[in-house]
């Protein structure tokens, strides 16, 4: 079976701090959800994976190949999209412009970036908004334009941070869509601590506490893990706490 990643023996810390020791982790295609609540570690391996950060020690494959030396990681690049919790932009710019220079960054040919970044628009439901500047867009129009910059290009692994924070229960709806849409062409790795959000997305799921994942399965598997004293108003949500007691599994 082919991995579109694969995590062995993490270990990522800031400074003396370890916050990730020895995850291990495998994601074959589709999307895959990341839940864990605050500090668990989730956006540390976002950002190992998009080869933000180096690992500490451990190993990541992407697509078979091991992040090993610059080559790789230049190589990784190039398929992999990342929307960081907060992502810069100049504002002057106008959305189109701004998908255009991501796909530039992404080293899109010159030739075909145009019809990238118009494509991408057209993905999350902004092409008519492409002459709008970046400063006059609402925050639920910003992530999509960053869900946009990230899936620009020949991108075959996407990377969401916390994409769901700030929208309204419509646009929440509507992302879960997208999710799904993208994820059929591209695997998808989406970080959040909205259990219902990640399982209607989601046909995995990976719940991780204090930089170790403790549940892998899926959303119909966390649910069924439910302990009758867990908290939570949906069985979704009692398995989610439930899993969050257990000890750490290995995958
Ligand atoms: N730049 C940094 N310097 C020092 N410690 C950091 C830094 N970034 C994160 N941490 C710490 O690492 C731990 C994991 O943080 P991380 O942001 O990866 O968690 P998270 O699961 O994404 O949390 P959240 O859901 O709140 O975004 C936390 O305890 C956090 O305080």
């Amino acid at each position: 079976m082919e991995f579109v990643f694969e995590v062995e023996g993490l270990v990522q810390g800031y400074g003396s701090r370890r916050v990730i020791s020895g995850l291990s982790m495998k994601a074959t295609r589709g999307a895959v959800g990341l839940l864990g609540p605050n500090g668990a570690g989730k956006t540390t391996l976002l950002r190992t994976l998009a080869t933000v950060t180096p690992p500490g020690e451990g190993t990541i494959r992407v697509f078979g190949r091991e992040l090993r030396g610059d080559a790789d990681v230049r190589e990784a690049r190039r398929a992999i999209g990342y929307l960081p919790q907060d992502f810069g932009y100049h504002p002057g710019f106008s959305v189109y412009e701004f998908v255009r220079y991501c796909a530039w960054l992404r080293m899109v040919p010159d030739r075909t970036a145009g019809k990238a970044a118009l494509r991408a628009l057209d993905q999350v439901g902004l092409a008519d908004m492409r002459s709008r500047k970046m400063k006059e867009l609402s925050g639920g129009m910003l992530r999509r334009v960053g869900i946009a910059q990230a899936i620009v290009g020949d991108v075959k692994l996407v990377l969401l941070d916390e994409p769901t924070v700030g929208l309204d229960p419509e646009q929440r709806l509507e992302f879960r869509d997208l999710i799904r849409e993208i994820s059929s062409e591209a695997a998808v790795v989406l970080s959040t601590h909205l259990v219902e959000d990640v399982a209607a997305a989601c046909s995995t799921l990976h719940v991780v506490r204090d930089g170790t994942v403790v549940f892998s399965g899926t959303p119909r598997q966390l649910a069924d893990c439910a302990a009758p004293d867990g908290r939570g108003d949906t069985p979704l949500e009692r398995g989610y706490t439930t899993a969050l007691r257990a000890p750490a599994v290995t995958t």
